[in-house]
């Protein structure tokens, strides 16, 4: 690990901009170190929430398994630090924002961007379950955009070491998988289903499984309704990809090394990532 995460970080290390978001734990700043002048986001986190909603111990996870995380599609977590009152989170700073609110502007991807970003999330995947983590709560609030336009996966603060596998429900229920719907031992396929929604929300705008009640979304995940619109037009490659990602065995689903040769990320996907 880099000087950066031994160093004993303190708020006066650095100047505190805008905020770029709010969170449910606390807010984002843009923020510079002052002795490097490099550019971070500072999650600020109140002892007082984390304590109220007992996610400590998730929190103490993340840290530890970001600080072995390396790839250019996963965000940096440098180093934390605490206060009286906070935890401060020492963040990569993404200079696009959130990609969800790139979805909700322009309502759904081209198929190119859609293939693009498919293709940057397996390898990223590829690279986090290669080290024995599943991130659990791939969706589109924990997706950022660098400045070059690449995709960045965030906040694993619901990922595990797939060694002490967890059942605690987690996470938007449309992004669950059947095995965690029914809360049953779950393991690195989960991410794989995950980006299968993912996939359809970037082509459709709106994720597969969608419903006005918890308990119908419930019915549809673990049914796997899958229906597509005929509005937008999607190629039939792209539907059969969803259709091999979004099956109820998930040691049936296709595997992420296999996602990477499938004949619509080969003809749409960007190489540059
Ligand atoms: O600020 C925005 O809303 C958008 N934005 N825009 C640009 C930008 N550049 C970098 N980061 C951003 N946001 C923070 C992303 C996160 C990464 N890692 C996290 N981890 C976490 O929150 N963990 C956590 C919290 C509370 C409890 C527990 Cl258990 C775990 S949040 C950015």
């Amino acid at each position: 690990s880099t000087a950066a995460e031994k160093k004993r970080w303190t708020l006066n290390d650095f100047d505190i901009g805008k905020p770029l978001g709010r969170g449910k734990f606390g807010h984002v700043y843009f923020s510079r170190e002052k002795k490097s002048n490099h550019i971070v986001a500072l999650k600020v986190l109140f002892k007082s929430q984390l304590k109220q909603s007992q996610v400590e111990h998730q929190l103490r996870r993340e840290v530890e398994i970001q600080s072995h995380l390396r790839h250019p599609n996963i965000l940096r977590l440098y180093g934390y630090f605490y206060d009286q009152k906070r935890v401060y989170l020492i963040l990569e700073y993404a200079a696009k924002g959130e990609l969800y609110k790139e979805l909700q502007k322009c309502k759904y991807f081209s198929e190119r961007r859609a293939a693009t970003y498919v293709a940057s999330l397996a390898r990223a995947l590829i690279y986090c379950h290669g080290k024995h983590v599943i991130h659990r709560d791939i969706k589109p609030e924990n997706l950022l955009v660098g400045a070059q336009g690449e995709l960045k996966i965030a906040d694993f603060g619901w990922s595990v070491h797939t060694f002490n596998r967890r059942r605690t429900m987690c996470g938007t229920l449309d992004y669950l998988p059947p095995e965690m719907v029914e809360s049953v031992e779950h393991d690195a396929n989960v991410d794989i289903w995950s980006l299968g929604v993912l996939c359809y929300e970037f082509l459709y705008g709106v994720p597969p499984f969608e419903a006005k009640e918890h308990s119908d979304t419930y019915r549809r995940i673990i049914q796997v309704d899958l229906k597509f619109p005929p509005k937008p037009i999607v190629s039939s490659a792209a539907k059969d990809l969803i259709s091999q990602m979004l099956v109820k065995d998930s040691s049936q689903r296709l595997p992420l090394h296999k996602l990477l040769e499938h004949p619509w990320i080969v003809q749409y996907a960007d190489p540059s990532g």
